[in-house]
Parts: structure tokens; sequence; C-alpha cells
């Protein structure tokens, strides 16, 4: 059968499981948790690698690559809180049939594997700002459900490590980056975030404080952690002995740098493919589609060879023109597949565009055009074609991320009290309350919100753009004076 047999808003997790799998983009592997990336998901990760390199190059920041593995004292350098995520550490035990004297982790993350060296480097403050970044993998042995993209045991990553010798300078860095993820969520993949703080409860435990941006799945109504940009402070480099020679006259003073860390996943991936696709597959933003416009020949049986020829020229032309207009243009005049089997197969991949040529237009000269994501058809004379297609791909970006953020403001209700808390959840809906900020309180929203319809609320963020907090506001759950406005909701 051609198409999906899920369908998205009744039964999302056998709909994203087709979409992802009928789409090319992921196979299945024998070990849980663990995907192929095939080369339509590669690509657009491709995409997000080449943008975010290109920005982080343009910021000062290097590129380096340090070891897949760290032996058990290094990791547990910073007990206070790998031992919460002790359990997902993936050790190495025995090469062949032999045992290692010592077990060797696998990095979940490279902290504890590149600060000893940043230590041996930075000495004076002329090796500050000292600012890298690895694009990697990471391996967390999750016991929670996978989903592909979303929550899987190995995914790549890029994760940056700056130092600084003042916390200004670290605090500013930790919004460019979050500038940047914000980027890629809403210019790349046309994917609405609300950037915040995340609360005591939910920041990195090893962090001063962790912004965040934050998408939402309006499908199943639970918000997905998109990027993360951490300021250390100095608890790091306290840690590890990162220190510097201030340039203090005289004095031969020396500071604990100032760090920042901060990281953005394959899980990008699979947030794009939950907001936009639909019941027809994949539909994909234009500037990460690995093809954005397929050229699709409809001869017909009883065509002269004559005008197979006009066809077959028509459409080789259309394709260079495309191609030298830098276009990601795919061809498709295999003659073992019908038109229809053809229109299904890209609309399961989600390429932005579908040019049509049939023997009419042939005659008049034009093709027809048809978008992806509002299936709109244009007859388009073929003179124009470039230009249009160009119009119809910006069209489409702008639309989608325009779709996508209203339905993204559609799915938020303030709450002020607790009785319309939990209904909201159930709604399928994000909360903005506003709330005292203990740590004790949210634990307990989370346990008292859980219902029939999910689990349990946390806050996603205490977003950056607060609406007015009126004095003497009650916290939503406590009663307590409300320090902030906190946007709470169910998780990936
Ligand atoms: O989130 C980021 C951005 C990129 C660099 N790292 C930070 C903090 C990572 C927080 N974290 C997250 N997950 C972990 C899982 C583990 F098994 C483990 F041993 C440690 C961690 C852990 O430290
Ligand atoms: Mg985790």
């Amino acid at each position: 059968r051609m198409g999906l047999d899920a369908r998205k808003l009744e039964e999302f997790g056998d709909w994203y499981s087709e979409v992802c799998t009928k789409s090319e983009m992921i196979s299945y592997y024998e070990i849980s948790g663990c995907y192929i990336l095939r080369p339509w998901a590669y690509s657009i990760w491709d995409s997000i690698h080449q943008w975010f390199d290109g920005q982080i190059k343009a910021l000062g920041v290097q590129n380096c690559y340090f070891p897949l593995f760290v032996t058990e004292s290094v990791l547990n350098k910073e007990k206070d809180h790998v031992e919460d995520f002790a359990p997902e550490v993936a050790w190495v035990t025995k090469s062949g049939q032999t045992d290692l004297d010592v077990p060797i982790a696998i990095r979940p993350t490279s902290e504890t594997v590149m600060y000893p060296f940043y230590a041996d480097w930075i000495r004076s403050h002329r090796d500050l700002p000292l600012r890298l970044n690895q694009w990697c993998n990471v391996i967390r042995w999750e016991f929670k459900h996978p989903t592909p993209f979303i929550r899987s045991r190995e995914f790549l990553w890029q994760e940056g490590h700056t130092a600084f010798a003042t916390k200004a300078e670290a605090d500013a860095e930790v919004l460019d980056i979050l500038d940047l993820y914000s980027k890629i969520y809403e210019e790349l993949l046309a994917v609405p975030v609300m950037r915040g703080k995340k609360s005591q409860k939910e920041k990195f435990a090893g962090a001063l404080y962790t912004t965040t941006v934050e998408a939402f799945i309006p499908a199943t109504g639970k918000g997905v952690q998109g990027g993360t940009s951490h300021c250390l402070g100095q608890n790091f480099s306290k840690m590890f002995n990162i220190q510097y020679e201030t340039e203090a006259i005289g004095g031969k003073g020396k500071d604990f740098v100032w760090q920042n860390s901060w990281g953005l996943t394959t899980r990008t991936i699979g947030v794009m493919v939950m907001v936009h696709g639909d019941d027809r597959g994949l539909v994909l933003p234009p500037r990460v589609a690995p093809v954005q416009a397929v050229i699709i020949p409809i001869p017909k049986a009883d065509m002269t060879e004559e005008a197979k020829a006009k066809m077959e020229e028509a459409s080789g032309k259309l394709f260079d023109s495309f191609k030298s207009a830098g276009i990601r243009v795919r061809m498709d005049d295999r003659m073992n597949y019908t038109p229809g089997w053809k229109y299904s197969h890209w609309e399961l991949k989600g390429v932005p565009l579908r040019i049509e040529i049939g023997p009419k237009d042939l005659d008049k000269e034009q093709c027809v055009m048809a978008r992806r994501d509002t299936g709109k058809k244009d007859f388009v004379p073929w003179k124009d074609c470039v230009e249009k297609t160009q119009k119809l791909l910006l069209d489409m970006q702008k639309e989608m991320l325009e779709r996508a953020r209203a339905e993204f403001n559609d799915s938020i209700v303030t709450v002020t009290k607790w009785d319309d808390f939990v209904p909201a959840l159930d709604a399928k809906k994000m909360i903005l309350a506003p709330w005292c900020e203990e740590v004790a309180v949210e634990e307990d929203v989370k346990t008292r919100s859980a219902s029939e319809e999910g689990a349990g609320a946390k806050t996603l963020c205490i977003p950056f753009d607060q609406p007015d907090l009126p004095a003497g506001t009650k916290c939503f759950a406590s009663g307590k004076p409300a320090k902030s406005w906190a946007l709470w909701g169910r998780s990936y």
C-alpha cells in the first residue's frame, strides 16, 4: 500500500515510526535505542552542522577532538552529580577474551575528558578565552522508551566548552550560543522555540545556570528540550584547578576561569519531523531539504516518439536550469513506476515541491508545481520556473514557521489556580503560571499533575520574556508569593 497506515493525531507513536522509516531517514537496529541515520536524515544533520559550524567559527570557536574513552577515576572527578547519571554510563570491561584491568567508560559528555587538559593549557590571561567545540557521538544508556532522534542510546551532537577570564564574557557567550540554537530551529527547521532559563531542579547540576530553547509537539502535548547553553561558573575550574595569572600589575594574582558548555543534538531532526509531518509523511522545510524540487515527467502511452523526445528535452532543460540556480533538484523519470506511485513516494519523503510535466503541459510550454505543505498547485510557464520555484521555496519556509508558531502560541494557556492546571495538561497545552520557584513545589507539582492522560508536568523553562507579575501574585501551586512566570508542561 502506498502512503502511511497510521494517522498522526490518532496513533502518533506508530505514525512517527512509520514516517521515519518510510521516508528512508531511519532504519531500526537490533540493539535497542540505536538507529541507522540514512542519507535522507544525515543530510539534514549535515545542513545543521554546516550552518552552526560556520557561525561558531565566526565567533572564534575552534573545533577539536577528544578521546571517546574516559577512566572511572577521571569520570568521577565531578562526583556530586555524575552519581545521578551513573546508571547511564556505558563501560568497556574487556578486549577480546581478556578483562581490562580497569574498566573504561564511553563518554556520555566530555567535561571530565577535556578539563584536565584545559588546566594544563591555561596558564595566563593571554591563554584566554579558550573556546573549543567538538562534533562527535556520545553514549547514554537510557532506560526510558527510546524514540528515533528524540531519545537514543547513541546520538550525534556538538559540545562546546569555553573558558573566560570574567563572568561577564561567559554570560554573554551563553546567550550568543542560545541565539544560534534558536536560529537553527526557527530559520532552518521552521520550528518555533521558547527561550528561557531552567529551574533549579531542571538545570544541569554542575552548572551555575542553564539556558534552553524549548520546542513543543502539539500532536502529543509534550514539550521537548531543543538545546542547552550552560554557564558553569567556576564550578568545574575549581574542581579541575583551571587557573590563570591575572594581568593585575605587580600582584601575582591567580583566579579560576569562568566556563560555559553548550550542546545541540540530532534530536533536532526528530522535533522537525514531529512538528511538520502530516498523514502523507514528512514535510521538509526547504532550507534543510536534501531535495527541494523533484521533476516528474508524465509520458502517456500513446505519445508519439517526437512528443516523448520533446518531453525529455523540456524536463532535462528544466533540471539543468534548477541545478545552475543552486536549487537541490531530482529528476524522477524512472519508467518502472507510475506517476501516482512517484507522487506518493516523494510526498512521503517530504520534498517541498513537485514539478509535473504532462503532454498538455508540453503544448503550452508549462509545468505544474505542487507544494508539499499546502498541496496548492500552480501552472508555470517554463521560462518562469526557476524564479517561481525560488519564490515558492521561500514562501514555504516562511509559512511553515508561521503556521507552527501560531499552533505553538495556541498551545500556551495561562493558569493562576491549581484546579485549571491538570485539565490544561490533559488538553495538550503548555501552561504559563506564576510560581514561587521552590524546588519542593516543583517536585510536588510533578507528582500531583500526573493523570490518566499522561505523566506529571515539569517546568520547561522560566521564559526570558516574562509577562507582568503584579505584586502579591500567588504561586498557582503553593499559594506562596510568586517570583516569576514559569512555562510548565509534560515533556519527552
Ligand atoms: O548539556 C551539556 C551541553 C554539552 C556539554 N555537556 C553539558 C552538560 C551535560 C550534563 N550531563 C548529561 N547527561 C549525563 C549523562 C551521564 F551518564 C553522565 F555521566 C554525565 C552527564 C552530564 O553531565
Ligand atoms: Mg539525560
